[in-house]
Formats: C-alpha cells, structure tokens, sequence
C-alpha cells in the first residue's frame, strides 16, 4: 500500500475508540466480501500501451463515496471531510453528523446527497427538500440495503447507535422521525425510484447495483447513473467483489448512463483498473475515514493528494489511455 494512505490508516487505528474504529473498519457476517474487495484487484494487471507521445491529463475520475457518523471520527466531522474534497465530488450521506446545508456551505466542489427511501414517505420528501434547498447537484438513493447488515465488530461491542451528543443531523425536526441516533431504512421497489423521480427535478443515481438486470431497469426508470457497490462489504457476505460485478453492468448499460465503482480502491492502480473496465470514475469509503480521524480535514486531503498523483503517473504510464483491452488477468 502507499505508504501515506498506510500511515494514515494505522494512526487513525491509533487514535480511536476500537468500537468506533470497529464499526468503520468492519464487515458483515465473515468479512469474506470485505477482503475480496481489496483482493479483486491484485489478481488483474493493466497492460499498457507504449508509444502514444507526451500525455497531460488534469483527470481525477475519483468521488468521495457516502459514509456515516464523520464526527466518531473527528469532532469537525463532515464539514473537514467537505473542506478537503476540493472539486471532487462528495456524496454526503444521510446519516451526517452535521447537517447538509453547513456540509454545502463548506464544501468548494459539487455534493451530491445520499439518502435511503424511508418507511414515512413523507419524511422521504422532506429529506430531498433539504438537499435541494442546501445546493446538492444529486440524489444517490442506496438500494443495497432492504435491511440492516449484522456487523459482528459491532455486536459484539454493543454498538448500535450514536453516543451522546452526536445526531443525524439530517433527520432533526422532521415530523415523523423518532429518533436521531439511529437511520431508518425500508424495502424499496422501481415505483419508489420513479415516484422519487417525480418529485424533485435533481439527478436520480442509484448505489449498490450489482445485478446486469438492474442496470438495464435503472437505465428503463430513467436513472442518470449507478453505483456498482457492495457497501463495502457491509450487506450481503456472498456477493462477488465489486470490481467482478463491473464488467456484466458495463456491458449491460452499453455507455446510456455513467457507471461508478466502489469498495476496495485503494490506489491511483486501482482507480485505473476500474476506469479500464469502464467505470466512469471510482468511489473511496474507508481510506477517506482514516485520514478524517488521523488528521481532520488536512488528512482527508492527503488521501485525494496521493491517489491524484498516483493515478496520474499510472495514467501517463499505460499512454494516457485506459480501456478494457488494457486488462488482464495475472
Ligand atoms: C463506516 C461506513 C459507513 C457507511 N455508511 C454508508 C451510508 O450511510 N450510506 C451508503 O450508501 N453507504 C455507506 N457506506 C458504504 C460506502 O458508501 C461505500 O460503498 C464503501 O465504503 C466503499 O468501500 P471502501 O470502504 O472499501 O472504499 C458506508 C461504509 C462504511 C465503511
Ligand atoms: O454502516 C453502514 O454501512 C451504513 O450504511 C450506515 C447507514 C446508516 C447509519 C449507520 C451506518
């Protein structure tokens, strides 16, 4: 691993709580899909192209991916995670810890709000209200999660829902919510999507598709974009790998709509991979956490720094050019 990114992640180990560092660190059921995130990439190669003269790219397909409770890893939470994203974009997740008016108001690059469809429609709408009138560029509705994944780590601490002091921020003074510690979700269907849809005139994406059949329907109900994403190892224990599950999804949504890739990118390497494989750009979860809890806003720009630069290098290493003939397996 880069040893920044390295550095970053063992100090913030260091420096939290191990519940808290626990409940980002960890997985569902065996921690099986957790690893093979990461695995996914060691077992592909890029073959570069030679010969293609001096290349400049200024490209960073790079996104901050949705992740809950910044302030359990730093006390100035999501608004240093908005600070430091620069003009890459950050997919600010419901369950923020500061609300998503002052994330935007931090924020110098585009935010794009992630939400779960709530059991209370109304508190649905209400929610998309907030992000419209805050300045988000989108809506990213995660539909990888019907119900909660069993984290073990956080069994096992007791860890269930926000200490004292901390809130979804997003969630105070709707009518119909109970309860700001915990999220609500609920079992969604396309009739969601599409009521959704019609009720803001914000960019619909949806995250955690793996299945080419969805892609095709997302592309059918008007969707502008999917995310490929197993939630980082956090729902299903026996799904392939997200960077596996891309190529089926590419193929199936043939260039109608943006595909991003998430789960186990943790160099400039694998961002090239992804992209190789036709992922429009790729999205960072926990190494975004380590630097936010190593080093606040400052260590959250180290790690967009250092996979700028190392997917730059790579880029201009393979000829500036990255497609799926580039890819091979070891
Ligand atoms: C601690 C933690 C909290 C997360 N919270 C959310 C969330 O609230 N909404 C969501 O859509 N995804 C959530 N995710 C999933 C991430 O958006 C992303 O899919 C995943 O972290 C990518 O994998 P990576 O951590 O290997 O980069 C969370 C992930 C972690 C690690
Ligand atoms: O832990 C998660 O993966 C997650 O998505 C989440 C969502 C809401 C609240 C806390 C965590």
């Amino acid at each position: 691993m880069n040893p920044v990114l390295a550095e970053l992640h063992d100090k913030a180990r260091a420096v939290l709580d191990p519940v808290h560092y626990d409940f980002f660190a960890g997985g569902v059921g065996d921690e099986v899909v957790l690893a093979e995130n990461e695995a996914a990439f060691r077992r592909l190669a890029l073959l570069p192209r030679v010969l293609r003269g001096k290349q400049n790219s200024a490209e960073f397909p790079v996104l901050i991916s949705p992740t809950a409770f910044h302030r359990l890893a730093h006390p100035d939470g999501e608004l240093a995670t908005a600070r430091a994203a620069g003009g890459t974009v950050l997919v600010s997740g419901m369950a923020s810890t500061v609300p998503i008016a002052d994330v935007v108001a931090a924020a110098t690059g585009p935010v794009w709000f992630q939400l779960y469809l709530q059991p209370d429609p109304r508190v649905t709408e209400a929610l998309v209200r907030r992000a419209e009138r805050a300045g988000c560029a989108a809506l990213v509705i995660t539909v990888d999660s019907p119900v909660f994944g069993r984290h073990r780590r956080d069994i096992a601490h007791g860890f269930h829902d926000l200490p004292a002091g901390l809130a979804a921020e997003n969630m105070r003074d709707l009518a119909g919510v109970t309860g700001l510690r915990k999220i609500e979700m609920a079992a969604c269907s396309w009739q969601d999507v599409d009521r959704l849809r019609e009720l803001t005139s914000l960019p619909v994406w949806l995250k955690g598709v793996l299945h080419r059949q969805d892609a095709v329907l997302a592309v059918e109900h008007g969707v502008a974009g999917i995310f490929v994403s197993n939630h980082g190892g956090r729902q299903l224990d026996v799904v392939p790998a997200a960077l596996d599950a891309l190529p089926a999804v590419v193929h199936a949504v043939g260039g109608r709509i943006p595909v991003v890739l998430d789960g186990g990118v943790r160099s400039g390497a694998d961002i090239a991979l992804a992209v190789a494989l036709g992922a429009s750009a790729a999205g960072i979860g926990r190494p975004v956490l380590w630097g936010l809890a190593a080093d606040g806003e400052a260590g959250v720009r180290r790690v967009l720094d250092v996979l700028r630069d190392e997917f730059q290098h790579v880029l201009a290493l393979c000829g500036g050019e990255l497609g799926p003939d580039m890819v091979v397996v070891r």
